[in-house]
């Protein structure tokens, strides 16, 4: 039984495909306008499900771009191979980009569908929980620079998105649990209810039951097709997916984009700004240990680790793209289920929950 959600943009609305067995079962037809394709994915996935969606695609003219495989590869210079590899198949307006991976490939995908001839369409097959529950949907896409993450890009929505739950089979534990902290932010964001049901299922989806799995996503898209409907530009409320993320990404440039995989990154990220938001009297210090409970049972750290200096986190955290009058706007909660963008947080603050 497969799902179909709708993110509802006017013109640009798509829909969400949920299931299993979708790829190699001739779902990218309806999706596809034009005859010319490149399908870019990386070195450890095109061996995998490469051949599934190449079945797809009988009477297309189509290329392939395999990327290298990682967050240091989520480059400008990357970038330009996928552009190269657009020119090598002389892709024209009505040429279409499939992404198929997580949300590397899918944030490069979509930034290269983005400035290719001023933009053609682009699919989204992810292919790790992360990139269901979350990157695959939206239309943010981009590159890192050395200085900070997604510091590059543009907005740009997919024709589709095919989350094939089964491609979840070959995810290793790290990767799955990483997309599962995205998933949880939802709840710790704005569903107070299903941050509880995290609590209660915990297990089960750890186990990768399909049931819960299919929740799992099948709740994240939901909840994110709302928020990018109501604010597709973030000029308001969308801002609120990125809890954690200021403290996430200064975490992943610090590391060199190599020690932390996003998903950790942002729990970490998520429970420091909890942690602050007890600190400044915003929130429940209870919620705060409950998030970190969360966070710990997912085997993740919940403190900065060692060579992480509070100071160089502020510096990189002052390039975060939420910063205003040269002041930082953190998203902070009032507890489990409630956020807010707050302007000013005064740095000192920020400091003193990161070096307490
Ligand atoms: N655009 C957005 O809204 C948005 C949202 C969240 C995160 N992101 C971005 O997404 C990226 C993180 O995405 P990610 O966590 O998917 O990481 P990723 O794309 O690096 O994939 C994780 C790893 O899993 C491998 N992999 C992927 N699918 C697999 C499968 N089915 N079986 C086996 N191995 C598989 C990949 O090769 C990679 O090694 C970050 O760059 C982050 O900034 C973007
Ligand atoms: O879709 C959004 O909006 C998000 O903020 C989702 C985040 O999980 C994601 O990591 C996003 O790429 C962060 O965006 P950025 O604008 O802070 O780079
Ligand atoms: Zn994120």
């Amino acid at each position: 039984m497969n799902h179909r959600l709708a993110v509802d943009l006017g013109e640009r609305s798509y829909p969400i495909i949920i299931g299993s067995g979708l790829l190699g079962a001739d779902r990218l037809r309806p999706h596809l306008d034009g005859r010319q394709v490149l399908v870019v994915s990386n070195e450890t996935i095109a061996p995998l499900y490469l051949d599934k969606v190449l079945a797809d695609l009988h009477g297309y003219r189509v290329g392939q771009h395999i990327l290298r495989d990682g967050e240091p590869f989520k480059t400008w210079d990357e970038l330009g191979g996928i552009l190269a590899a657009l020119a090598g198949i002389r892709a024209s307006r009505d040429a279409v980009i499939i992404a198929l991976g997580g949300g590397v490939v899918g944030d490069m995908s979509g930034f290269a569908a983005s400035v290719w001839m001023r933009g053609i369409e682009f699919l989204q097959i992810p292919t790790t929980l992360l990139a269901m529950v979350d990157s695959s949907v939206g239309g943010k896409t981009g590159v890192n620079l050395p200085e900070g993450k997604n510091l590059v890009g543009a907005f740009h929505q997919p024709r589709a998105v095919i989350a094939d739950l089964d491609t979840l089979n070959t995810l290793p534990e790290r990767e799955f649990r990483a997309g599962l902290a995205e998933a949880i932010k939802y709840g710790a964001i704005v569903d107070a209810g299903l941050f509880e049901w995290y609590e209660r299922h915990l297990d089960a989806i750890l186990a990768r039951d399909p049931m819960a799995l299919l929740e799992v996503v099948k709740t994240s898209c939901t909840i994110k097709a709302d928020i990018v409907k109501r604010d597709e530009h973030e000029h308001g409320d969308r801002a609120l997916l990125n809890f954690g993320h200021t403290f996430g990404h200064a975490i992943e440039t610090l590391g060199g984009y190599s020690q932390h995989l996003h998903g950790e990154a942002v729990a970490l990220g998520m429970v420091l700004a909890a942690r602050l938001s007890t600190a400044l009297k915003r929130a429940p210090a209870a919620d705060s240990g409950r998030l970190t409970a969360l966070i710990e049972r997912l085997g993740m750290p919940t403190t900065l680790p060692p060579g992480f200096s509070p100071a160089a986190m502020v510096a990189a955290m002052r390039l975060d793209k939420k910063v205003l009058n040269d002041t930082l706007r953190l998203i902070l909660w009032r507890g489990i289920g409630q956020a807010d963008i707050v302007p000013g947080v005064p740095e000192a603050d920020i400091l003193a929950t990161l070096s307490a």
